[in-house]
């Protein structure tokens, strides 16, 4: 397992926010590329959890897996992927937590920014639980943290979850969801962001939260 602390990441300039001028066009199609390739890894995700395969069929299959590892293992960045921006605006953050296109733990969340906010649809499935056939809180919690962030960015500042406040109505069945999140004001360098998770059935869970442009950030950079 690769080390959590990457100093010789720091040392090269990966991680963080960098500057990176591969054309939008090729960006766009090695963003298809990744993003097939983890899908077919979230498949095998929720495969492994719901398997029903004998014990010596599942150790040859970890075996196979194992070498496919080791095929990857042959090119990589020496840290974690950070977010990468062009000279034509277009920036790509493959391996965010909850949207990265190469990132097989994402769901991954397709944040729409509207009028009123952020929405996304989601479809969370058996990686997702917590209690039995719903979705785990945490996973809930980080869902709105970043359709919050995203909505209290605007696309335009930087800014950080400074408080997220959670209110779990009731549970979250897994299966298809709505997220929204909208600004209900702001002071100064807080933006206060109000959003809800949603089942067809209405709202599950609500938060509200406090996000912070970092002091000496740029208010807005257009
Ligand atoms: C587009 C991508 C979307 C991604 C969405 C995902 C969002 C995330 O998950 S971000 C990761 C999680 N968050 C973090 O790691 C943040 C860690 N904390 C920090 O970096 C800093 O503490 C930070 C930026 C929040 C505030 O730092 P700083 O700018 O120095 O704040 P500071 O000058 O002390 O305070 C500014 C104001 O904010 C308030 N404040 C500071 N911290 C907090 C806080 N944690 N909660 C609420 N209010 C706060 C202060 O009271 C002050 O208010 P006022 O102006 O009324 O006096």
């Amino acid at each position: 397992m690769m080390s959590r602390r990457f100093p010789e990441a720091a040392a090269v300039g990966v991680g963080g926010f960098v500057r990176d001028d591969t054309p939008t066009e090729q960006v766009d199609r090695r963003e298809a590329v990744v993003a097939s390739l983890a899908g077919t890894v979230r498949d095998l995700v929720d495969a492994t959890i719901r398997t029903t395969l004998g014990d010596a069929e599942l150790h040859r299959i970890r075996d196979d897996l194992a070498a496919v590892v080791d095929r990857l293992r042959a090119g990589q960045l020496p840290g974690p992927a950070g977010i990468r921006y062009n000279s034509e605006r277009r920036s790509w953050n493959w391996g965010n937590a909850v949207m990265g296109a190469a990132n097989a733990l994402a769901p991954p969340l397709d944040v729409v920014h509207d009028a009123s906010g952020c929405h996304a649809d989601v479809d969370l499935g058996a990686a997702y639980e917590g209690p039995p056939g719903l979705v785990h809180g945490g996973v809930s919690a980080m869902l709105l943290d970043h359709i919050m962030g995203e909505t209290a960015s605007a696309m335009r500042r930087t800014t950080f979850t400074g408080t997220l406040t959670t209110r779990y109505r009731r549970g979250t069945p897994l299966g298809p969801l709505r997220l929204e999140a909208s600004i209900v004001r702001e002071e100064g360098r807080k933006v206060f962001v109000a959003g809800s998770i949603a089942d067809a059935d209405g709202v599950t869970v609500e938060a509200e939260g406090v996000f912070i442009q970092p002091a000496g950030a740029p208010a807005a950079d257009g």
